[in-house]
């Protein structure tokens, strides 16, 4: 198991005196090569803090991250923008394409300002597995959200980076588009070898992934290996216990108009905005917002960065993870 990038004692410090939020809190972490890692947690957890100090786009108030064998904080301005550049690949939620350039011409863009000559090769087979070919030509607003998204896919990729981090990459997409996205970065991972570390709410957008790290208040307070969403929604469950309470179980679609009539009754007054949608709009796999983060995990204890070693039986393969997607799927 080789490390693609590590961070230890990471923390992030908003603001001074009343107004100080520790974001990160002396967060030990690594990330796998070669694996697809969720980051999971409610909101103002710390998940996005955590990855752009991992992407190296913000600087730790304490501790040090390594990008490969690679100090972070040792790097001056330009190397520092050489590693962004070469190393880094982003798939952000709002897709960040250039609007007049065409879905070819945003997916070198990289390339082309980094000054490397494009691999034709290595180019068509990432636009072939992302279904791209016919739509090339296209500018943004001529493509769909989710092919959009896939553009933006094909342009994280076409450094062959180190790592490709993803900031809630489905979260502005419907159920098909984000399922083509997730099963694109699970085949990246699978098949290309790419390290891929996404930002997601969605116990179901976690599924894809090899390994999920939950975060409460600034630190890594559990992990999962080889999930699948049950799984994780019941971790989710057990590991923000006052979440879970305090909004009616809304890890769980409700199972008929009459659960979804009965969670938002005289007895829940506490309910969610999100759990009174409709069945068919909420998003019951995801986290809601937390009205009151402080009451979770502030035993003033330092939670482990690790569960520890999975047990064998529990290491995923890809064998194992494959098999669970064609199951979700
Ligand atoms: N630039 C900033 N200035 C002040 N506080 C910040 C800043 N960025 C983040 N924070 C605070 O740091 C904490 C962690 O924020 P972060 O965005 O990392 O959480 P998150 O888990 O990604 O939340 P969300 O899911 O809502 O995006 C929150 O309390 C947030 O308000």
């Amino acid at each position: 198991m080789s490390i693609a990038a590590r961070a230890k004692g990471l923390t992030k410090i908003y603001g001074s005196g009343s107004a100080l939020v520790t974001a990160l809190d002396r967060v030990d972490f690594e990330i796998v090569k070669g694996e697809f890692t969720a980051i999971m947690g409610p909101s103002g957890s710390g998940k996005s803090t955590l990855m752009h100090l991992m992407a190296a786009l913000d600087t730790p108030t304490d501790g040090e991250v390594w990008i490969a064998d690679t100090a972070v904080s040792s790097l001056a301005d330009t190397p520092l923008t050489v590693l962004r550049r070469d190393r880094i690949g982003f798939i952000f939620q709002a897709f960040n394409l250039v609007p007049t350039l065409s879905a070819r011409e945003n997916i070198v863009l990289p390339l082309a300002i980094a000054g490397h000559k494009i691999d034709e090769a290595w180019f068509n087979q990432v636009v072939d597995v992302l279904g791209l070919g016919d739509r090339l030509t296209h500018k943004p607003s001529e493509l769909s959200g989710g092919q959009q998204q896939r553009v933006a896919c094909a342009r994280a990729l076409m450094n062959r980076p180190d790592i490709v981090f993803g900031d809630e990459p489905t979260g502005n997409l419907d159920s098909t588009s984000a399922a083509e996205v997730l099963g694109f970065l699970r085949r990246s991972v699978d098949e290309f070898g790419q390290t891929v570390v996404m930002v997601t709410h969605d116990a179901h957008a976690a599924s894809y992934a090899d390994r999920a790290v939950f975060l409460s208040d600034g630190r890594i307070v559990d992990e999962l290996r080889g999930a699948s969403q049950e799984e994780l929604l019941q971790a989710m469950a057990r590991i923000y216990p006052r979440h879970d309470k305090a909004h009616d179980e809304p890890f769980r679609a409700p199972a008929s108009e009459a659960d979804e009539a009965s969670a938002t009754s005289e007895g829940a007054p506490e309910v969610s905005a999100k759990a009174q949608e409709p069945a068919d709009q909420a998003e019951p796999t995801a986290f809601e917002p937390q009205a009151d983060r402080s009451a979770v995990y502030r035993d003033g204890g330092h939670a482990p960065s690790h569960r520890g070693e999975p047990d064998d039986e529990e290491e995923p393969t890809v064998e194992r993870s494959v098999a669970r997607r064609a199951a979700l799927d």
